[in-house]
């Protein structure tokens, strides 16, 4: 097929009538802007924070709600997120710390829960975006707590036990690993770069097509693309977002050995510069708690939960290196402690425990 310019008239007068459209898109953008920056200065004056997820949350599920198509639903979320960042950015800009350096997963994370409009803040680890946003130089901060085929991220939640910050949303991302090199071909690779997750993810593969190649672990696949980058005999496993940020050939694609992988991040703010967000409709609420190791301690916990029909999503133990087998255990909630059920739930949960920490309610991901 030859690739010449369309002149078919129909489609021309399509096209017109596109860009007729996207100016009267683009004027209306710019006056639902305006009411943004109105709405910020009222902020201002009454010192309130910019960043609503709730409110966000209610604006993507009441567009869902009155799509009348073409435009595919899952489609609206990603457009206004992008919308509502570019507005939040008239009002104040957005600092989001995540797990750097440019082109990790943790950055995808981010800019797809944020939105574009943001100031990135990328760190060497979880532990440096917990101390960036608990010293106010982030706002926020986006850490990854759980992955399909690996399971949780044992330092995140680690770091949630003593930390001030709190949940404020959570975003899960389809982790598509991919192979990246700087020459477009497999010949002569001496070693694959890459974070132990991912090469742990990617094995498989790995034994069937490279089974004689070294893998070798390095502190993530950001710098597995970077060494990639400046040494043809290496291959780093990453994102197709790092194969363009750093200028590599995807020589293996979705490499991965499970093709629905995720990975499951949490956002975190510090409670003196954000309130926890109120009650969308579709909340989750985090909580870790623990109970002294004595018989029938477990039920107890959960008794509460089911008086009062509160559903459990997720329920994971962490030791907690009391060297007495007692553990942590981190529980998500369906609702909003405003939700009568699940306020009179945690009340009654919160008696039975030893320790007990609400790690955040916020409204559940809309992708
Ligand atoms: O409604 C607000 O509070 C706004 O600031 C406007 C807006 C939006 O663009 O719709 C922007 C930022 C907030 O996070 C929520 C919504």
């Amino acid at each position: 097929m030859t690739d010449t310019a369309p002149t078919a008239p129909e489609l021309l007068a399509l096209r017109h009538q596109i860009d007729a459209l996207d100016r009267d898109l683009l004027a209306l953008l710019n006056r639902r802007a305006s009411l943004a920056q109105a709405v910020g200065e009222i902020k201002k004056k009454e010192g309130s924070v910019v960043f609503r997820p709730e409110r966000e949350a209610q604006v993507i599920d009441g567009l869902k709600q009155v799509n009348a198509g073409p435009l595919r639903s899952e489609s609206v979320a990603p457009i206004w997120r992008e919308i509502m960042s570019a507005c939040r950015s008239l009002e104040t800009p957005t600092r989001v710390a995540y797990m750097g350096p440019a082109g990790t997963f943790s950055e995808e994370a981010a800019l797809g829960y944020f939105g574009a409009s943001i100031v990135r803040m990328p760190c060497a680890n979880a532990d440096e975006v917990f101390h960036v946003t608990t010293s106010g130089a982030a706002d926020f901060g986006v850490v990854p707590v759980e992955n399909s085929n690996e399971g949780v991220v044992t330092r995140s939640l680690d770091l949630f036990l003593t930390t001030p910050l709190f949940i404020i949303g959570e975003t899960s991302l389809m982790v598509r690993q991919n192979l990246l090199r700087s020459i477009d071909s497999l010949e002569g690779l001496e070693a694959v770069c890459a974070h132990p997750q991912a090469l742990a993810q990617c094995h498989g593969w790995l034994s069937n097509h490279l089974p004689h190649v070294e893998r070798r672990p390095v502190s993530s696949n950001a710098e597995g693309a970077r060494l990639a980058s400046t040494n043809p005999a290496l291959a780093g496993i990453a994102s197709e977002r790092a194969a363009s940020e750093y200028g590599l050939h995807v020589v293996g694609r979705a490499i991965q050995d499970d093709p629905h992988n995720r990975t499951r991040f949490a956002v975190l703010t510090h409670p003196d510069r954000h309130p926890r967000p109120g009650r969308s409709g579709h909340d989750c609420t985090s909580l870790v708690v623990s109970v002294v190791n004595r018989p029938g301690a477990m039920h107890d916990m959960l008794v509460p939960l089911k008086r009062h029909g509160v559903s459990m999503t997720r329920f994971e133990s962490r030791p907690a290196r009391s060297g007495q087998w007692e553990y942590y255990f981190y529980i998500d909630l369906q609702g909003h402690p405003e939700d009568p059920p699940v306020g009179t739930a945690l009340a009654e949960l919160r008696t039975v425990c030893d320790f007990f920490k609400v790690l955040g309610t916020y409204p559940l991901d809309t992708h």
